[in-house]
């Protein structure tokens, strides 16, 4: 469940450009794509629903919790167990491999590792053989499909991807998203797409454009 409240961000030294975003609205389960050109503040509103930003105007609120009342603290802890992020650019720890990285990500999340999830999420994204290459050795649709990994394998409450498809062939965008939808089911979460990608439209009916 995910619920926002009139959410407005400025950026330091932009006080002139106030980004405004439209309420959202997701019980349980729901997706959700959030469309519009670039600049508009997409990246913005992702970065304020997994508390990356502060709250300054306006409400989050995340499966009955409201991020802005957590400390500093209690909110990394909350999005390290209940958010999945996938960002554009990814942060891995490229000296390490595949398998170091998802169990660095499975403990963080403070959750009980699960060796059958992990095992079974690899095979889906098609890195099973990778496991104990090192990130710097995998090529960029690998380390594409091993930012999803890392976005899911604690079973997050929410999934939110920025531009997920945008460097994509058609074929491995559909599949892409096909693997967000299956995860969003398996882990019975909320998943929140924003993007540019008009590819991506006919998969989600439940749409907003900033
Ligand atoms: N760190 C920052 N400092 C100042 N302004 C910023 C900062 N980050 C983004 N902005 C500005 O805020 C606005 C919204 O940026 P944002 O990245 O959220 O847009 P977007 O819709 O995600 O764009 P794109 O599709 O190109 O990624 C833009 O005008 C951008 O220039």
């Amino acid at each position: 469940m995910i619920r926002t409240d009139s959410l407005q961000f400025t950026y330091q030294h932009s006080e002139d450009e106030i980004l405004r975003f439209p309420n959202i609205d997701l019980s349980p389960k729901e997706d959700l794509l959030i469309l519009g050109p670039s600049g508009v503040g997409k990246t913005t509103l992702l970065h304020m629903l997994a508390g990356l930003l502060p709250l300054r105007k306006g409400d989050v609120f995340i499966a009955n919790t409201q991020l802005n009342k957590l400390t500093r603290n209690q909110l990394d802890n909350f999005r390290g167990r209940h958010i999945g992020l996938i960002f554009q650019r990814t942060y891995f720890i490229r000296s390490l491999s595949v398998l170091e990285n998802l169990t660095i990500r499975e403990r963080f999340s403070k959750k009980k590792s699960d060796r059958y999830r992990r095992e079974e999420l690899v095979m889906q994204l098609g890195l099973s053989n990778l496991m104990n290459k090192r990130v710097y050795q995998l090529s960029e649709g690998q380390q594409q499909r091993l930012s999803i990994a890392l976005g899911v394998i604690h079973k997050p409450k929410i999934i939110l991807a920025d531009e997920p498809t945008s460097d994509l062939d058609d074929a491995n965008c559909e599949k892409v998203i096909s693997v967000l939808k299956r995860e969003a089911q398996i882990c019975k979460s909320n998943l929140v797409i924003v993007t540019h990608d008009q590819r991506v439209k006919s998969h989600f009916n439940n749409q907003i454009s900033l």
